[in-house]
């Protein structure tokens, strides 16, 4: 075994672990990282970057097949999968490789490639050929696709995102199991490029919706376009040749088998946080198993260790992976200095069509404690001019702020071009304007932020009203 003496080793190189590495590279550190697997980050090889080009193709098949409302008609669409597969790919390996060339240009001898696991508080075993006794330890070990049971050891047509990126063709049909982000990014933009989709979902959940009159909206809006069965049960798969027969109950425990050539597993992802040896740190870990940390820090209870990205499953997303790896390289490298980071206002963007986004307090959150003390104000999309002229009339916003102090909270939606308007809520609510100094802001016409104003001057007066009396309780699409 080699050994090795380091201030800071940084287990895993995704967007989280290189950030991470970097930050404690600047302090001076003599910093490692450790990749078990492929260099090129989640994000780029089998996430963010190929779900958003697979998306971009089928917008492109929808557009041309939706155009006679327009008066203008496109004649027979033709998809030619292995050609939209092969784009996909091929860029995807253009973003891999910009990460790539970042790998390639650190030192040699700060790149350990193995399975990493923790043998005691300070040390590392890496592969079967390293021992690293490091400093401090920065865990940014990225999550994998939860696998159900009910699928394990059925053959080749259970697949997960992680094969979707690898196909040379479109297939004929998938069954998505999971209304999650996932499921419903990658089943939309399927079923829009001509590939029979059905989605089979275990609740009533709509990707991270949690307020329930937009989720009830969101399951109405979809559902016209996509073939959903909710309160659904994965009973068993067989698989058939090249098909899989998938047998699932409904609400009723009623049973039905229909065949697909591939089941998509996209019924959310665990933290790679299982087979690192953690109970050999001395940290106290979580029900889950995930160690206890601090948002603000990354810092696990007062330890030297800190954890990063998917790993703590605070918010899986990108932008907070680089956040987390940004505060945990930094507290890492100058330790025992641990100071708070930047912690932005919270977003999250499905990228359906219509967009789903989430930004600063969502509505559980707000709701927790008891009696709501937060006022509401909406807006639907089915009248609003822009949309309207754009033919994208659908889905609705609800925006909330704090009676009294008047300012704004946050905000859920299901609606055209989300991701735009939800970055500019965020911005507004990490500024912690209030909803009258949002109203002085300018706004165009026609654009789709009229709606957003419309919404704003809905909330203003639910304001003045006292406490709101709209009923909170659950609803779900589907029961
Ligand atoms: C299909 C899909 C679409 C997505 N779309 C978006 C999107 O549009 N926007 C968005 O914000 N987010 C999106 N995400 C989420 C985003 O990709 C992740 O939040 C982000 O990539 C996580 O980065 P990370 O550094 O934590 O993990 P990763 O990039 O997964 O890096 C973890 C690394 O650690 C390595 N590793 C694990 N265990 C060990 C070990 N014991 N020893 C050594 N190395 C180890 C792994 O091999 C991996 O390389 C998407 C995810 C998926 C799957
Ligand atoms: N646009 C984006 O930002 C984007 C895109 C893709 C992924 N992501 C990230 O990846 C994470 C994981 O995405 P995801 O879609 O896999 O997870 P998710 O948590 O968003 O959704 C999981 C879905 O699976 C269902 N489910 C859970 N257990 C099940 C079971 N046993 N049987 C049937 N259904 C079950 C849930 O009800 C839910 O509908 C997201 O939380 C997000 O952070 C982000």
């Amino acid at each position: 075994m080699n050994e090795l003496n380091v201030d800071v080793a940084v287990i895993g190189t995704g967007t989280a672990g290189m950030t991470a590495y970097r930050a404690a590279k600047a302090h001076g550190a003599r910093a490692v990282v450790i990749e078990s697997s492929h260099y090129g980050t989640t994000c780029a090889r089998v996430g963010c970057m190929p779900s958003k080009l697979l998306i971009a193709a089928a917008e492109a098949a929808h557009a041309m097949q939706h155009s006679a409302p327009f008066g203008v008609h496109a004649g027979e669409v033709r998809i030619d999968g292995p050609a939209v597969m092969e784009r996909v790919r091929r860029e995807r390996d253009r973003f891999v490789g910009f990460v790539l060339e970042g790998v390639d240009a650190m030192p040699d001898e700060d790149k350990l490639r193995g399975h990493a696991r923790f043998t005691g508080p300070h040390t590392l075993v890496v592969g079967d050929h390293t021992v690293i006794t490091a400093a401090r330890i920065v865990i940014a070990t990225g999550s994998t696709p939860l696998r159900l049971p009910a699928l394990e050891n059925v053959g080749p047509g259970i697949v997960t995102s992680d094969d979707v990126f690898y196909w040379d063709d479109l297939p004929k049909s998938v069954a998505v199991i999971g209304t999650g982000v996932i499921g419903l990014e990658l089943g939309q933009a399927l079923g829009r490029l001509g590939v029979r989709v059905k989605f089979y979902a275990r609740g009533g959940s709509i990707a991270h919706i949690t307020d329930p009159e937009v989720l009830r909206e969101a399951g109405r809006v979809l559902n016209e376009e996509l073939d959903m069965q909710f309160q659904s049960k994965v009973v068993r798969a067989v698989q058939e040749g090249d098909e899989v027969a998938l047998t699932v109950s409904d609400a009723l425990g009623k049973e039905n088998t229909e065949r697909f050539q591939f089941v998509l597993m996209a019924a959310g992802r665990t933290p790679n946080v299982h087979d690192i040896g953690l109970e050999e740190t001395g940290i106290e870990r979580g029900k889950d198993g995930i160690p206890l940390f601090d948002a603000r820090t990354m810092q696990c209870g007062s330890s030297h260790i800190f954890i990063a990205g998917d790993a703590n499953n605070e918010r899986p997303l990108l932008h907070d992976a680089a956040d987390h790896g940004k505060i945990a390289g930094d507290n890492a490298g100058r330790y025992p200095d641990v100071r708070p980071g930047l912690r932005r206002t919270p977003i999250a963007v499905a990228f359906t069509e219509p967009n789903i986004a989430t930004l600063g307090a969502n509505y559980r959150s707000l709701c927790e404690g008891g009696k709501r003390k937060f006022a509401v104000g909406e807006v639907s999309f089915a009248n609003q001019g822009r949309s309207r002229v754009m033919l994208q009339n659908k889905g609705m916003l609800r925006v909330y702020a704090e009676y009294g102090s008047r300012r704004f909270l946050g905000a859920e939606m299901i609606a055209p071009r989300a991701e735009h308007l939800a970055h500019t809520l965020s911005w507004a609510c990490q500024m912690r304007m209030t909803v009258d100094q949002m109203l002085e802001m300018p706004f165009y016409h026609p654009v789709i932020e009229e709606g957003v104003r419309t919404a704003l001057r809905d909330l203003a007066h639910c304001l003045t009203k006292g406490e709101s009396e709209i009923n909170a309780s659950d609803s779900e699409p589907g029961t």
